[in-house]
């Protein structure tokens, strides 16, 4: 079925719909991963946004029940030179096309994904709406232009949980904290108390992993509660929009800084800086991708890393912060800690899910240093 994508600089392509009538909005980002779609799809980072592979063939290993990073779809819109129709993987369960269809999400195919994504890193992300019912482009531009800027945007406080639960090796249970606000921790290992802005599942399988126990908290979990619940400590999540326009959470972390050690992973990572004075700005294009080069300066080591973020944070004017990490591609800043205080945090995505595993040492970096502390 014909369909049309618009931007709002009134670019626009012709393509296919490979899941019947509809429309989708959003920021229209490019990721660069050849495969991972599924784990992208469902990866609460991309809420707001239609993602556009580079890769020209999505789809030809099918869907299956395992490989989710959260409990339903949550980008707004898929995008592909060309959708594969008949999966081939033993554990594939669905193809592409159904898994979006069944959750109301549009795909297009068909478009040249290369003359989009050249577009995008000329001029940056941009606003866009795709349709099979509306045929005039300029009305679907015009529509783009009246969507929210991603600046601005606080869409993390509405994508994490509302209420605690527990992670368990099974994956999450209810978790009930006591009448006075204390929690019985089931196991022995180390507590940690994680803030979830839309978290990625594969953070919690991982941490977990390490031995540690976990009880997921919404992001106005206040500070208080949070010494009543006795955290050996804490950790913030990754997650979609502007992490400055969350002045709440911001304050929040400010208090928990006070009180426990604290890591971060992408909007955690942007969260912590911002609570500690660094300032944060939007990239042109953002990262999202599978392949990105980042040196961890502690070692020398240069790690393939996966991403997915469209704001970074600037710390140069707070000297009390040590930059740890730097991408190698644009030179700019993928982690740091406090040179006396046990803080630290990573902007790109250690768990990949999807992508390599190079940076999985920093789930142990972080079992050590809530340990030592
Ligand atoms: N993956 C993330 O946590 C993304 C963080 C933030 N929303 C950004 O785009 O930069």
């Amino acid at each position: 079925m014909k369909a049309l994508l618009a931007l709002e600089d009134g670019t626009w392509f012709e393509g296919r719909s490979f899941t019947g009538m509809g429309e989708a909005e959003g920021e229209v980002i490019f990721n660069t991963g050849m495969t991972g779609y599924q784990e992208i799809l469902t990866d609460p980072s991309y809420m707001g946004q239609m993602v556009c592979m580079t890769y020209p063939l999505m789809g030809n290993y099918g869907i299956n029940p395992e490989d989710v990073e959260s409990e339903k779809i949550q980008a707004a819109g898929f995008i592909t030179r060309e959708c594969c129709q008949i999966p081939s993987n033993w554990r594939s369960t669905q193809s592409l096309p159904d898994y979006l269809r069944g959750q109301k999400i549009m795909g297009m195919e068909g478009i040249d994904t290369r003359a989009l994504t050249t577009h995008i890193r000329k001029y940056g992300a941009m606003r866009g709406v795709m349709s099979t019912t509306e045929n005039d482009p300029g009305k679907l531009a015009q529509r783009a232009l009246q969507l929210p800027h991603m600046e601005g945007l606080n869409l993390a406080e509405k994508a994490g949980c509302s209420k605690p639960f527990a992670w368990t090796e099974w994956g999450p249970i209810q978790a009930d904290l006591n009448q006075d606000g204390s929690y019985d921790w089931p196991g022995s290992g180390g507590r940690v108390l994680v803030y979830d802005y839309g978290i990625k599942w594969n953070i919690l399988r991982l941490l977990k992993a390490q031995g540690l126990e976990l009880l997921v908290v919404p992001w106005n979990f206040g500070v208080q509660e949070a010494v009543k619940v006795a955290p050996d400590g804490v950790f913030l999540s990754n997650g979609p929009g502007d992490p400055a326009a969350m002045t709440k959470s911001i304050e929040i972390i400010s208090g928990l800084l006070e009180k426990f050690p604290v890591a971060g992973i992408c909007l955690g990572h942007q969260l912590l800086g911002l609570a500690m004075g660094a300032s944060s700005f939007k990239l042109k294009f953002g990262h999202h991708g599978m392949n990105h080069p980042v040196k961890d300066m502690s070692t020398g080591k240069i790690e393939i890393s996966s991403q997915n973020h469209g704001f970074c944070v600037n710390i140069d004017h707070l000297d009390f912060l040590e930059q740890t990490h730097i991408n190698l591609n644009d030179n700019t800043l993928e982690g740091f800690r406090h040179k006396n205080r046990p803080v630290m945090a990573i902007q790109y995505h250690p768990e990949a899910a999807s992508g390599p595993h190079d940076s999985r040492y920093f789930f142990s970096r972080y079992r050590e240093m809530i340990s030592e502390s």
